[in-house]
């Protein structure tokens, strides 16, 4: 074990039998300790990607390793790295969750003496259905089974793909809470989401994948730092029917009598220049709220561009 990285990608690809470039040359490190989120539209190779990972499909191209083991090199030491909870729900509706996680283990190779079972059923809050049938078990307690299932072996890292998609908000915090203690006590996470404000709130670096091409691998907090266009609310000291008119102004509207929501372009303009702009004009500012960019913009325009 060499690398410092907890999963190192070096120019991966995948293409299907059919011809499909799912993968084009992706490279990337997940640093060691983080919540890394792997983001994407729809067909963009998140879920070719993780399967590699996995090693339920093969790469034609690249290199990629888990934990310091060459997922071609050392398949069994790459695997017993890595939990991977799946977008689908998978288990046997007849056992109980308690049976569930004993025969992973087992899967797993996991000793007797080193399982955790009961354990992982508490942290997942599934102690009470330790011994129902799986099938009795509600969507949002399946997929938290499906999260203790992935972590029976304690691997370093865990793969969540998809994980809160359909589950509720509650079961949603709750799933967070999990994976939050879990990176606490030293498991660095992966996820996918569609959620971008879920990505900006648990990860600590965004990878963006597009049309199986990376655009974006940047801490959280400087991606949202990309997104180029700032709104701040201005509300000035007269009533106000027209709203000025100034070119570092990308768009402005008037919310109220005294109120002005300024669109900037941050890259060409600052806040200071665009109150200026306003003073500039007679009026008198009362006050100044602004808001930040979210995720979401940055995503759009970045696919956007990767796009165009
Ligand atoms: N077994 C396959 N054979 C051929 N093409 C495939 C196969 N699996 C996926 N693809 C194609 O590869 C591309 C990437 O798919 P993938 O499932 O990796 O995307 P994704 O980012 O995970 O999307 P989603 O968020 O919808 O799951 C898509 O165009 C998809 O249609």
């Amino acid at each position: 074990m060499t690398t410092e990285a907890a999963i190192s990608i070096q120019s991966l690809s995948k293409t299907y039998a059919g011809g499909k470039q799912a993968l084009d040359a992706v490279t990337f490190d997940v640093p060691r300790g983080q919540i890394f989120g792997l983001l994407g539209p729809n067909g963009a190779g998140k879920s070719t990607l993780i399967n590699i990972l996995a090693g339920l499909v093969n790469k034609t191209g690249g290199t990629a390793s888990i934990w310091g083991f060459d997922i071609a090199e050392h398949p069994r030491n790459a695997k017993a790295s890595i939990g991977i909870v799946n977008q689908e729900i998978l288990f046997d509706p007849f056992f109980t969750p308690f049976e569930t996680l004993e025969i992973q283990a087992g899967l797993y190779g996991v000793a007797k003496p080193q399982r955790r079972t009961m354990e992982l059923l508490r942290a997942v809050h599934l102690e009470d259905k330790a011994n129902a049938y799986a099938r009795t078990l509600s969507g949002g307690m399946k997929r938290r089974l499906m999260v203790a299932k992935a972590m029976v072996h304690a691997p370093p890292v865990l793969v969540l793909d998809e994980p809160t998609a359909g589950v509720d908000i509650e079961l949603r915090q709750q799933l967070w809470t999990y994976v939050r203690s879990l990176n606490a006590a030293g498991v660095t996470v992966v996820l996918t989401t569609h959620y971008l404000e879920e990505a900006e709130e648990l990860c600590d670096r965004i990878a963006i994948i597009n049309h199986g091409k990376l655009i974006a691998n940047e801490p959280t907090r400087d991606l949202v730092g990309m997104a180029q266009e700032k709104i701040v609310a201005v509300t000035v000291d007269r009533d106000l029917t027209v709203a000025p008119v100034a070119a570092c102004f990308e768009k402005i509207v008037l919310k109220g009598d005294r109120v002005l929501e300024i669109t900037y372009h941050k890259g060409r303009v600052n806040a200071g220049e665009v109150l200026a702009a306003v003073q500039a004009d007679g009026l008198g500012i009362v006050d100044v709220t602004t808001k930040e960019a979210d995720l979401e913009d940055v995503f759009l325009n970045l696919t956007r561009a990767a796009n165009a």
